[in-house]
């Protein structure tokens, strides 16, 4: 684990000790869209427009917010139009490599490189900040579009549409401020939460975050005892948001992240939500737990020096889910 510091690698974990203990996640410093037109999107320069096998994204088949980015791509029908390198999931003193001795890592197809750091100094050489996935790269430019998924799902909800003729829209209109609301909400407590929780390096800053993430999931758990989806009828980019922390919560975020006063199977409406979220065609290609929980119980050493991974529970995806009838 580390970052780059004018383009050079440097090996450290998180530093907590000036937010007493708390993680701060910085920032993503790509912030370009691709468009329909290639015209600038809310961010950025203009000049990436929608073309089919243009695009690259680099991901951890591990990574919450990468799994975001994977989910659109295949239920906005871009598979073949976006390719794909998929990282180790063991990330240590290198950050994330390129190694492919494990299932499901296919190393870098674009240029070989051994390290992710070397996609960030290839766009930008005098980089400074972490290295972090998913990663979209412009093969034609030679940079990074984006390193931002919650940008990343909002170019792939609509920009290829009219290349693909997959007008799914998990973005409406209409629901923006709504969805923005529910966001803000999962996002600080629950997708960021369990972080909170376990990237905590003291007492105080750990006690924050749990309570939150708590209230939180009850929240949620009644909020979908009424409405199939977190919006209602239709399924969201809220609802795909939440559902790569939930999938991930049992087998790593409540033992790892010592996020443990519940489990997901202890409630019955978020449990069969992420169940019928899991099983919408498209979904299970792009939710792999052998590199799910490999990398958090691997990767952390300050948090599972010995880097034991544990048995993990038993849990079917696939059970009927019994929601919507
Ligand atoms: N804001 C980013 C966050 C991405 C992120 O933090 N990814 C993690 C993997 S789950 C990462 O690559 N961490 C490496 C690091 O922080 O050095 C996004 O949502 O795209």
């Amino acid at each position: 684990m580390g970052l780059l510091v004018d383009g050079k690698w440097v090996d450290q974990w998180y530093d907590t000790k000036k937010s007493g203990g708390k993680f701060v996640r910085s920032a993503a410093q790509f912030r370009n869209w691709i468009t329909s037109d290639g015209s600038a999107g809310p961010s950025g320069e203009d000049g990436f427009e929608a073309e089919s096998g243009r695009y690259h994204l680099y991901v951890s088949l591990a990574c919450p917010w990468a799994h975001r980015t994977l989910i659109f791509r295949a239920l906005k029908g871009l598979t073949d139009h976006i390719s794909v390198s998929v990282v180790h999931p063991d990330m240590l003193g290198h950050g994330w490599t390129f190694e492919t001795d494990d299932r499901g890592a296919n190393g870098d197809d674009l240029f070989g490189s051994d390290f992710a750091h070397q996609i960030y100094t290839r766009a930008d050489a005098t980089y400074s900040g972490r290295v972090t996935v998913p990663i979209l790269w412009d093969k034609k430019r030679e940079t990074i579009v984006s390193n931002e998924s919650s940008e990343i799902i909002r170019m792939f909800n609509s920009a290829f549409d009219a290349l693909t003729g997959n007008t799914l829209d998990f973005w409406p209109e209409a629901q923006r401020d709504a969805i923005e609301d529910v966001n803000t909400r999962i996002y600080s407590s629950v997708n960021n939460g369990v972080y909170k929780c376990g990237f905590a390096t003291s007492q105080e800053a750990y006690d924050a975050a749990i309570g939150p993430l708590f209230e939180t999931l009850d929240w949620l758990e009644d909020r979908l005892s009424t409405n199939r989806y977190l919006m209602g009828n239709t399924l969201t980019e809220a609802d795909w948001r939440l559902f790569t922390t939930l999938i991930r919560f049992d087998p790593v975020y409540h033992l790892h992240f010592k996020c443990n006063k519940k489990r997901i199977i202890d409630y019955p409406n978020l449990w069969a939500y992420t169940r019928e979220l899991y099983q919408v065609p498209g979904v299970v290609e792009t939710v792999n737990m052998h590199h799910i929980v490999r990398h958090y119980h691997f990767s952390h050493e300050t948090i599972n020096p010995h880097r034991i991974i544990p048995v993990n529970p038993d849990l079917n995806y696939n059970e009927p889910h019994g929601r919507g009838a």
